[in-house]
């Protein structure tokens, strides 16, 4: 391992509250047990009086050593400071009545007949609701004992245990608020990743102070442009440009760009995700120290593990066998060594939209300039992920014998290092014009995408690997399924429709089952859907969750539902 790649990349620095609170969370499961036990929880408490006072009492504490060196404190110690001393996770977002909210809005999903489903849709619509909040005033007031994030307007958080605005999550809601014609709740969601992106230079993981560190895949130009599509608003688009500028800029220099010959010696720029953090992610602190234990390397070894860790969670895949080297050990995550071919369709999309959105607004040598780029990313995208003999787009290993990757060494391209075991993110090219306009590449796509194992009883599964890794299968997630499906829809081809109907219909028909199971579709996360009801097929449905109602809205809006279809598995 070599020392360089630890020390010339750098780490954002952490805050006292998130150092404090990472003691606090290692005491709570010490005293507390396993059982029950969430890490994220303990970094998402507030104060209620200054840092100092909390750590003398904390350090005050009665402590018991154990044997292999942990240290408890007396459950009733324990749990009578976190009553003196904290507020619960969440107690620092306050409910708001969103302005563009009425129970039915006009001409809402006009192809949805069954009055079954009709209910049902106006229930996730109302969802709205329990997931738009605002940061209280308090956290304004005295950033320093929280971890939340201050923002300038009503934010949309995913619900369950994520209580705090997620950067992807947020395409999927807004694909929801524009079928709930929420438009002014939509660009309200875009302007506080915007203030993100201005604060800290990169649109955060999350609203957290322990999300600085890292982005998540860039979609803020697919909000703009769905925004921009349906409202018209030019202002909105000619204010968002020079964010979408910044977000480009981000992502294709300093670590998070790759350059790559082909075997003829044209060269291409790629990116991929690269965390500025090398320790333990704070929401997941003991998690990802029990991890590295295994890591005996007595130098950098734990680092770089960490790094690997951080950079996974920017990619949304967190965590996946797509970015182990060995698919049977974690601590082989490699994020870093991998060129993802999602994120190069992400950043090609915002290479599109940018051109598109300057030239609505007039702005023509930008809308050149990114017409350019979009042409380049396209040929590598092509040179490098494309595979035509199995009609799908591959990841590139930048190195597969395990070596760190030598940035000052050109790389030459081989088919050998792109990553060949079925994942959906093969398919996400798909959703690009420039791609699926091609009716023949898309029925070729199509028809790798149906013989891939990939397409199951609740819609395409995340991977065929069973690794017990959140985003393996058997779990489907709401992205890569709109995604496809988009793309199929759009290409023109009938065949390919069919199937996107079939994927969307069983989508729907996985969360419609939950939601009968549950009753409540607020605050349900990973519960197994067709799987139980005989469908054959088990996934995690993450109903409630603002991006799965978000793609059930997108989805019904585009299908429909046929007064004699029935529902659910
Ligand atoms: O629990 C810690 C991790 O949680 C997040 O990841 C998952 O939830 C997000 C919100 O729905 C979603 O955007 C992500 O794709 C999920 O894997 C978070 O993004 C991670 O950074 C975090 O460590």
């Amino acid at each position: 391992m070599e020392e360089t790649h630890v020390v010339d990349a750098t780490v954002v620095p952490t805050t006292p509250l998130l150092a404090f609170l990472e003691r606090l969370q290692e005491t709570a499961l010490q005293t507390l047990g396993k059982k029950g036990f969430d890490a994220k929880y303990y970094i998402d408490v507030s104060l209620k009086s200054d840092l100092s006072s909390a750590q003398k009492a904390f350090d005050e504490l009665p402590k018991r050593s154990r044997p292999d060196g942990s240290v408890a404190v007396p459950v009733e110690d324990f749990e009578k400071f976190v009553t003196e001393y904290l507020e619960p996770a969440g107690s620092d977002l306050v409910a708001h009545e969103p302005v563009d909210f009425v129970a039915e809005p006009d001409g809402f999903l006009p192809k949805v007949e069954n009055p079954e489903v009709r209910a049902w849709a106006l229930e996730v619509h109302s969802l709205w609701k329990i997931l738009i909040r605002k940061v209280s005033d308090g956290v304004g007031e005295h950033p320093e004992r929280h971890t939340l994030l201050p923002l300038p307007e009503p934010m949309l958080i995913p619900g369950s245990r994520f209580l705090e605005v997620y950067y992807w999550d947020s395409y999927w809601a807004i694909r929801g608020l524009m079928v709930s014609k929420m438009y002014e709740t939509a660009k309200s969601i875009v302007t506080n990743l915007v203030y993100l992106l201005d604060t800290y230079g990169h649109v955060l993981n999350g609203a957290r102070a322990y999300y600085t560190n890292r982005s998540e895949p860039p979609l803020l130009s697919a909000m703009v442009s769905e925004i921009y599509n349906r409202t018209g608003d030019l202002e909105f688009a000619r204010k968002s440009l020079p964010a979408l500028i910044k977000e480009h800029k981000f992502w294709t220099t300093g670590k998070h760009i790759v350059t790559v010959h082909d075997a003829q010696g044209a060269k291409y720029s790629l990116s991929r995700y690269f965390a500025m953090w090398n320790k333990p992610r704070p929401e997941s602190g003991t998690i990802d120290k029990k991890a590295a234990a295994k890591i005996s390397y007595n130098g950098p070894g734990k680092q770089l593990f960490y790094r690997e860790v951080a950079s996974t969670a920017e990619s949304g895949w967190d965590f996946s066998t797509r970015w182990m080297r060995d698919i049977s050990d974690y601590t082989t995550l490699s994020t870093t060594s991998i060129l993802p071919v999602d994120l190069n369709t992400y950043l090609l999309k915002l290479e599109l939209d940018i051109a598109f959105l300057a030239n609505v607004t007039g702005e023509e040598t930008i809308a050149k300039s990114f017409s350019e780029a979009s042409q380049m990313r396209k040929q590598a995208i092509e040179s490098v992920f494309w595979n035509a003999e199995k009609g799908q787009w591959f990841d590139y290993w930048l190195n597969d014998d395990g070596s760190s990757f030598k940035e000052s060494q050109p790389h030459i391209c081989q088919i050998a290092n792109q990553n060949q075991n079925a994942f959906a993110s093969n398919y996400a090219p798909l959703w690009i014009n420039l791609f699926h306009s091609d009716t023949a590449l898309a029925e070729q796509v199509m028809a790798s995408l149906e013989s891939s194992g990939l397409v199951l009883a609740a819609g395409i599964a995340t991977s065929l690997t069973n690794s017990g890794q959140q985003w393996d299968f058997p779990n489907g997630w709401p992205p890569l399924q709109h995604q496809i499906v988009e793309g199929l829809v759009r290409s023109g081809s009938e065949k390919a429709k069919e199937l996107a109907e079939e994927i969307a219909v069983r989508w729907i028909n996985s969360n419609y089952a939950v939601y009968k199971k549950t009753g409540a579709m607020h605050e349900k996360l990973d519960v197994r859907a067709c799987g139980e009801f005989g469908g054959g097929g088990e996934y995690v449905s993450q109903t409630g969750f603002g991006w799965s109602n978000g793609v059930v809205l997108a989805f019904l809006e585009e299908f429909g539902w046929p007064r004699d279809r029935k529902i659910g598995c």
